[in-house]
């Protein structure tokens, strides 16, 4: 297939558009580079450095696309509780803007990145796809409102979709990884750490009703997750919009996550308790059993150590390649 991949100088694009690469398909990445890299897109892929939404109908106007994976997105939860109006603007009025260039191209397939955040805090764990809907921040909400916006395309105007509820992505895939310039996320903040890059890792909330007091979420191997993309891509039915949680169905509290870190690295990393972090709920675990019954989609990472020791190779790789664009001791 010829896709369009928006975002693919990002984490998540970047290794989906290398494993859509090695399928056979052909590749064209849309990326600003608000939050990319441009080394990041992968070999093989063509690059137009736009935002997404100018470029969208010129790019898709050829008519020959097959289909869109629509990876770009603002996506920190802090930070969109801040701005939400940035939120609102780059997720939803930029992805209404691409729909109605897929719709005008005739451009029937979208696979969409949507978030275990459009649940909220769950009144359950694992979170089913049939679970209520009721983000705790304004990310969850834009990524929730995609999702109702490409339901009425899919019905109104037979649109082939699927959206992907991701869980907490992690690990590396051939040689990319996380290596964003402002870098909130758990498990590459722990390991610079260990690298030296950081003096200690804040504890976000000691006392959630977990086990230890720390929250717990599904870390899923970004290799996996690529390879749900491939499947939904394939299977995606006209007129049909599907949805499916990715994730591994076994959660890991921070502290058994900073734990990890220090088994894979042998070094010893400092902690700071600290307040809950805003927008943040205790407990997301995913259920896998509709994606395992109609993608036939399972995890295949599943071991914790081996996730963090492929994102320790990884930022050991950034170092030796002088590509590593996160703080340093701050
Ligand atoms: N990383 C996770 O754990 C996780 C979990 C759930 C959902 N997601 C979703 O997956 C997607 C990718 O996340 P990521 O972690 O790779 O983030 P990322 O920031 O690494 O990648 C996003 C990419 O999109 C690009 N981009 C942003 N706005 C753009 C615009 N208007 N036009 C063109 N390019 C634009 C950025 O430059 C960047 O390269 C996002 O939609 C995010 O909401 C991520
Ligand atoms: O310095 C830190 C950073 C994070 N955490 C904690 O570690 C856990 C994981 O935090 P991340 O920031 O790594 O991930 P989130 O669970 O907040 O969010 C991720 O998963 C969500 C869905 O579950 C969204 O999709 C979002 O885009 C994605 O970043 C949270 O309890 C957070 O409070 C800390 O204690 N200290």
């Amino acid at each position: 297939m010829k896709l369009l991949v928006t975002g693919g100088a990002g984490y998540v694009g970047s290794v989906c558009a290398q494993r859509l690469l090695e399928c056979g398909h052909t590749v064209v990445v849309v990326d600003d580079l608000s939050t990319g890299n441009a080394d990041a897109v992968p070999a093989g892929a063509e690059f137009v450095e736009e935002d997404v939404a100018s470029a969208a109908e010129r790019v898709l106007g050829s008519g020959d696309f097959d289909g869109v994976l629509h990876f770009a997105a603002r996506s920190l939860v802090g930070e969109s509780v801040v701005t939400p109006e940035t939120y609102w603007n780059a997720n939803v009025v930029k992805t209404l803007t691409l729909l109605e260039a897929m719709r005008s191209s005739g451009t029937g397939r979208l696979v969409f990145s949507s978030t275990a955040a459009t649940y909220g805090s769950p009144d359950s764990v694992p979170i089913t796809e049939d679970a209520p809907t009721r983000p705790t921040n304004p990310y969850g909400a834009t990524k929730l409102a995609i999702d109702h916006a490409i339901t009425s395309y899919a019905v109104a105007h037979g649109l082939a979709a699927c959206s992907l509820r991701y869980f907490n992505v992690a690990g590396a895939y051939a040689g990319l990884g996380e290596n964003r310039l402002v870098e909130t996320h758990l498990i590459p903040l722990v390991l610079q750490v260990a690298a030296g890059h950081r003096d200690e890792i804040s504890v976000f909330g000691t006392d959630w009703p977990t086990p230890d007091g720390t929250a717990v979420r599904d870390y899923i191997h970004i290799h996996d997750l690529a390879e749900a993309h491939i499947l939904a891509l394939e299977s995606a039915r006209p007129a049909t919009h599907r949805v499916y949680n990715l994730g591994t169905g076994t959660g890991f509290s921070v502290r058994e996550v900073i734990s990890s870190c220090e088994r894979v690295t042998g070094r010893t990393i400092a902690t700071r308790d600290a307040p809950r972090r805003a927008g943040d709920p205790a407990v997301l675990v995913a259920s896998g059993a509709r994606v395992q019954a109609e993608l036939g989609w399972r995890p295949r990472h599943t071991d914790l150590d081996a996730i963090v020791a492929d994102a320790w190779t990884y930022l050991q790789s950034l170092g030796a390649r002088e590509r590593y664009r996160g703080a340093v001791r701050s």
